[in-house]
C-alpha cells in the first residue's frame, strides 16, 4: 500500500486524519499562499491545495500519496488568514449577521504514477450578530490570528454559529468524507 503524506502544517488537519487511525506521514508544504481575485475561489483553493502538494512532492516520494488541502472564506471576495488585529476585525464585521461559504481544496498526487486529482468541497456558515465588544474579546483570545476569515468553528467562534449546511470537517480544513471518496473512486485506497 502507498504511503500516506499530509502536506500540511496544520495541526487541525493532521488531528481529523489521526481521528481515522490511519498511519500517516507529516511534511511541511512551503508555498507563498497568493490569494488571486482574477479566477473563481474554488478553482483558488483547489490551486492552491494542488501547489502545496507539488511543492512536497518535489521532494522524491517514491511511493508517496500526496494530500493537501486549502481553506478560504468567501464573504463577497475571498477572505483568507488575518494579516494582524485590524485585518481580523474587518472580517468578522463583515461575518458578523451573514451566511457566508467555507471552501476547502484538495489535491493528491500519487507519486509512483505521477497521478494527480483536486476537488473541493463548500459549506455554508450562518453567523448570528456579534458586537463590536464581543469581536475584540475574540480577537484577543488569539484564536483568529492563523485562521481563514479570522475564526475557528472548533474554538471560541462556535458561539456565533447559529448552523451550518454542510461538511463540519470541511470548515475546520479537511473534508474528510470527500477526501475518502477521492481515495477510493481514484487511487483504490480505503482510509478505513
Ligand atoms: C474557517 C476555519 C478555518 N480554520 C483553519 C483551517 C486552516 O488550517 C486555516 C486556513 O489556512 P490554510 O492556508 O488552508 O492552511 P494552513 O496554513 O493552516 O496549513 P497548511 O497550508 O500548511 O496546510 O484555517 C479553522 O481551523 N477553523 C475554521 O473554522
Amino acid at each position: 500500500m502507498s504511503r500516506i503524506i499530509l502536506a500540511s502544517n496544520s495541526p487541525r488537519r493532521k488531528e481529523i486524519l489521526e481521528n481515522l487511525g490511519l498511519q500517516f506521514h507529516v511534511v511541511n508544504s512551503e508555498i507563498n499562499e497568493i490569494l488571486k481575485e482574477n479566477i473563481h475561489p474554488y478553482k483558488l483553493a483547489s490551486n492552491l491545495a494542488l501547489q502545496k502538494a507539488e511543492n512536497v512532492a518535489s521532494n522524491n516520494y517514491a511511493d508517496g500519496l500526496i494530500v493537501a488541502a486549502d481553506t478560504i472564506v468567501i464573504r463577497d471576495n475571498v477572505l483568507g488568514k488575518p494579516q494582524n488585529q485590524q485585518d481580523a476585525y474587518e472580517m468578522l464585521k463583515k461575518l458578523s449577521g451573514n451566511a457566508h461559504e467555507v471552501v476547502t481544496g484538495v489535491a493528491i498526487i500519487d507519486c509512483k504514477r505521477n497521478k494527480k486529482i483536486t476537488d473541493y468541497e463548500v459549506t455554508k456558515v450562518y453567523f448570528r450578530e456579534i458586537s463590536d465588544e464581543e469581536i475584540y474579546k475574540y480577537i484577543a483570545t488569539g484564536e483568529p490570528m492563523d485562521k481563514a476569515g479570522a475564526y475557528g468553528i472548533q474554538g471560541k467562534a462556535s458561539l456565533f454559529i447559529k448552523k451550518i449546511d454542510g461538511d463540519y470537517f470541511n470548515v475546520v480544513g479537511l473534508p474528510i468524507y470527500k477526501l475518502g471518496k477521492l481515495m477510493q473512486e481514484h487511487f483504490n485506497y480505503n482510509l478505513l
